[in-house]
């Protein structure tokens, strides 16, 4: 049985927030009639998305109708505002209807909800991302307070979103948010302290700054555009922060230490183990940080013919390396269409994507026709390479997916 039939009614609370906003927007999709509430007022509300003016610590008639009818009551609120809002909330909620919140610490709620009359499932969801990001293929922390059949179908629901779902107790889900985000979060705190307090102007450090100074600045603002709470929680309310915070306070003293000491060599042994024990198994890191750092130092806008065209040719050695990237999954997809038998020649996934990259070219302006031309190829290539590895009889791309390639001239 469908645990949420098409049109199962969803209630958003703190849907102006960037996780609230988001989920209220993948319920939509899901085909679930979603209303959102939000003590503030915003210009815009997530598409196919009823909002309301309301205060869950409060529910006023209109609130107590909608919570009536909900079968999934999300809560992306802060723990404050949600142990308030729950007892309040809770009596006007159908007895089958599943809670869902999304606090970055759990354990604490936990032994909360422990003490609270409740009788529905409830599921912890940790998003390990921004709501303003796409999250397919980013992970997800789910933690099933209760076992329940709903709660599962919320997991089937995230895993339908594409959202790698990874279930944690609570206390597995504190003791690892203490490694993955209280000790970055404090290190970037730390450094934009010591920057803030140092005598020296950020315009002019950023003149000379190299790629990692770049990068911890860019992680900081991250942080000041979320809501300060999201990070006050993360150090205060998680019961494994403060043992976190010690220990990088030890390894900076240690440092500190083997420094004022002169141990080069230790120094030199301890660099060596990080290698091995954390990158080694890894290096696909290394590959990273050097992205990053590339990206990160964009060169200053070019103003004669040959910056120009040393401009051109970095975005060039660029599009040379996305092609590649392409054609290497294409190989993949040959692989893995020759063990399951499916069809090289797929005219509706043709379709698809010159459709896509037609619809994502036009933030450039770039014409359609020229999206069809580039695809034409691409994709003809695509399944050549695809009929060499799986064989069998060649269907011709133009034939088949004549839809796709509808521009004058492309279809010769
Ligand atoms: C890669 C695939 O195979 C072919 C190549 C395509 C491409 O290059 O995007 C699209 C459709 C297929 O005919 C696929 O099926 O996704």
């Amino acid at each position: 049985m469908n645990a949420f039939p098409p049109g199962s009614r969803a209630l958003v609370v703190g849907v102006h927030g960037s996780i609230g906003a988001m989920l209220a927007r993948q319920l939509a999709s899901s085909g679930f009639r979603v209303t959102g509430i939000d003590l503030a007022r915003a210009d815009a509300a997530p598409a196919n998305v009823t909002v309301l003016q309301a205060d869950a610590t409060r529910p006023d008639a209109a609130l107590r109708q909608v919570l009536g009818e909900t079968r999934i009551l999300v809560l992306a609120v802060s723990q404050h505002v949600l142990t308030q809002a729950l007892p309040q909330l809770l009596p006007h909620l159908p007895a089958d209807a599943l809670l869902v919140e999304t606090l970055s610490i759990k354990s604490p709620f936990a032994a909360w909800l422990a003490d609270q009359p409740t009788t529905q499932a409830v599921l912890g969801i940790n998003p390990m991302f921004s709501g303003d990001l796409d999250p397919a293929g980013r992970p997800l922390a789910a933690v099933p307070y209760r076992d329940a059949p709903l709660a599962d179908a919320f997991i089937d629901l995230l895993r339908q979103w594409r959202l790698d779902v990874v279930t944690l107790t609570p206390a597995q889900h504190d003791e690892a948010m203490a490694m993955l985000q209280t000790v970055g979060h404090s290190a970037v705190l730390a450094f934009g302290q010591t920057l803030a307090r140092s005598p020296l102007a950020l315009d002019a450090l950023l003149r000379l700054a190299p790629p990692p100074f770049r990068v911890m600045l860019a992680l900081l603002a991250r942080m000041t555009q979320n809501h300060p709470d999201v990070y006050w929680e993360i150090q205060a309310d998680n019961p494994c922060s403060a043992d976190a915070r010690r220990r990088l306070l030890n390894a900076l003293a240690t440092l500190d230490d083997g420094v004022a000491s002169d141990d080069h060599a230790g120094f030199h042994t301890a660099l060596t183990a990080l290698k091995e024990d954390l990158i080694a198994d890894h290096p696909d890191y290394v590959d990273t940080s050097r992205r990053i750092f590339e990206f990160i130092n964009q060169p200053p806008a070019p103003d004669t013919l040959p910056a120009f065209r040393a401009a051109i040719d970095r975005i060039d050695d660029q599009l040379i390396d996305l092609l590649g990237q392409r054609q290497a999954l294409i190989g993949q997809v040959a692989h893995f269409k020759k063990t399951s038998q499916t069809p090289v020649m797929q005219p509706n996934r043709v379709l698809e994507v010159v459709q896509r990259c037609k619809t994502r070219g036009q933030r450039w302006h770039l014409r359609g026709e020229l999206i069809e031309q580039l695809y034409r190829l691409i994709i003809e290539e695509a399944c050549h390479i695809e009929y060499e590895h799986v064989g069998g009889p060649r269907e011709p791309l133009l034939q088949r997916s004549a839809p796709a390639f509808q521009s004058a001239g492309v279809n010769e």
